[in-house]
């Protein structure tokens, strides 16, 4: 124990205050060489999805060292988008267990493999479902946000290398998800997978870029390209719905009607900027969706979306359009063996069915305008979050889903 007057001695403060300084400065070489991970397995905690509808077990699994053109991410936040619930359901034709969910999140680049010059260790970063490599066909036509490098392995569960990065505590592969794998506190994705953003940007609320305001918002000003006056409709009230609904109200669109079944949806809609909403299951009995809503457009709307991925409710969406101009744009993922289908005649009097990935963002050359939209105040996200809980709860994050409000739950490891 230290006596008070030898604390308060000068000299020692002296001592204290380099003590604690250099190993800041300089690590000790051994100190050093003990912490870092890079190049090596690390072991961290992850949520494991080993079949389709049983809970996740969360377990210690290993993550490899990132390879050549790979990336190594200590995931800070994830939060749940209603397409992982749609993927552990077994109702996702690519659905590969077992697996690691997840692929809305942010975090830090912890190492990099060989040849990767786009980020860097310590970068904050968002891991991106929809790649952007630059070079392929798609990304050099303009025309889309849809990448050619990765998707193939992408849906396989695989990197790009067709192998896995993560092994459960028997040393069983584990399959990756959508690119991300954010369900872990360190993933690996391709390089063509991850931006770089603001560091000053909560990575908290910035992890719901990642798919479901980037999705919605996108669809809006991207995909639709609303115009002011433009009237619009959005099935479905949920992340990615009202997204659409600041999009189309920072276009200044004259009418946004928010259809969906649950009448709580509707104060939410209308802080978001919906100007009506509609309960398709309150209607007077003769009455459907699309009379009511081409009676409170005066013949149709100039843009629907369908944020359900309901077939029959894509088709009210289709048919809810004004006749010679009204567009449809699809962006709810719809269940394995699913079709859509309407009368023919319904295009061939000009109404138009659209669809839209990640709402047409180019990830790693866009994000950087949606971060500052947000940190403008122009683009709502915290807004979003309705529950925090840390990553252990993440199966009642699931069943957060389900309870009527939720947007979105934001898990912290
Ligand atoms: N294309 C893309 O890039 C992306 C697509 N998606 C997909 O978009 C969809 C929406 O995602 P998200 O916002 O996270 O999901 P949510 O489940 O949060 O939102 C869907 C909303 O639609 C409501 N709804 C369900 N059935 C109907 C109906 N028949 N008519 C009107 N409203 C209805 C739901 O009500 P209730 O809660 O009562 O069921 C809920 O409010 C999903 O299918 C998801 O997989 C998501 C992200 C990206
Ligand atoms: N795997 C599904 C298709 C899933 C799907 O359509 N995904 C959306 C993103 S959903 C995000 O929450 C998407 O962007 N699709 C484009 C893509 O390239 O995957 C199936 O097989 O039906
Ligand atoms: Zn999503
Ligand atoms: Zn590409």
């Amino acid at each position: 124990m230290f006596c008070k007057r030898l604390i308060n001695c000068p000299s020692l403060q002296l001592l204290k205050t380099s003590f604690v300084y250099r190993p800041q400065a300089i690590p000790p070489i051994n100190l050093f060489r003990k912490m870092s991970t890079v190049g090596k397995p690390i072991e961290c905690k992850a949520a494991i999805s080993y079949k389709p509808k049983a809970p996740l077990v969360i377990d210690t699994i290993t993550v490899d060292p990132p390879k050549a053109h790979e990336v190594r991410i200590k995931i800070v936040n994830t939060a749940i988008c209603h397409t992982d619930a749609y993927t552990l359901s077994g109702n996702d034709s690519e659905g590969m267990f077992p697996c690691i969910l997840g692929h809305e999140g942010s975090g830090i680049v912890e190492s990099v493999g060989p040849d990767v010059t786009t980020v860097k260790v310590g970068d904050h970063v968002i891991p991106l479902y929809t790649a952007e490599c630059g070079v392929c066909k798609f990304c050099k036509s303009g025309k889309t946000n849809l990448c050619g490098s990765v998707r193939a392995t992408q849906g396989k569960g695989v990197m790009p290398d067709g192998t896995v990065r993560f092994h459960n505590s028997k040393g069983e592969a584990l399959y990756h998800f959508m690119g991300c794998s954010t369900f872990s506190e360190y993933t690996v994705v391709a390089d063509v997978s991850v931006v770089a953003i603001d560091p000053t940007a909560p990575l908290e609320s910035v992890c719901l870029l990642g798919c479901g305001v980037t999705t919605g918002y996108g669809a809006a000003i991207k995909t639709a390209d609303v115009q002011k006056g433009d009237t619009v409709a959005v099935f479905g009230a949920g992340t990615v719905g009202l997204s659409v609904v600041q999009g189309a109200q920072s276009r200044e669109a004259s009418k946004i009607i928010v259809v969906d079944i649950n009448d709580n949806k509707e104060t939410v809609s209308r802080q978001f900027g919906a100007t009506d909403f509609v309960n398709p299951t309150k209607l007077p009995e003769g009455q459907t969706i699309v009379d009511k809503l081409i009676e409170m457009t005066d013949g149709g709307l100039e843009f629907t979306f369908d944020c359900t991925g309901n077939v029959q409710v894509m088709r009210n969406a289709l048919e809810a359009c004004h006749k010679g101009w009204g567009q449809s744009i699809i962006i709810g993922v719809a269940d394995a063996g699913k079709e859509i289908s309407t009368r023919p005649f319904q295009l061939v009097t000009g109404r138009v069915w659209k669809g839209s990935a990640f709402g047409g963002i180019k990830g790693r050359s866009e994000m950087g305008g949606l971060i500052k939209d947000y940190q403008n105040k122009k683009l709502k996200v915290d807004e979003f979050i309705t529950a925090r809980r840390t990553f252990d709860e993440i199966n009642e994050g699931f069943e957060d889903l389900h309870n009527g409000t939720c947007l979105r739950t934001v898990l912290k490891f």
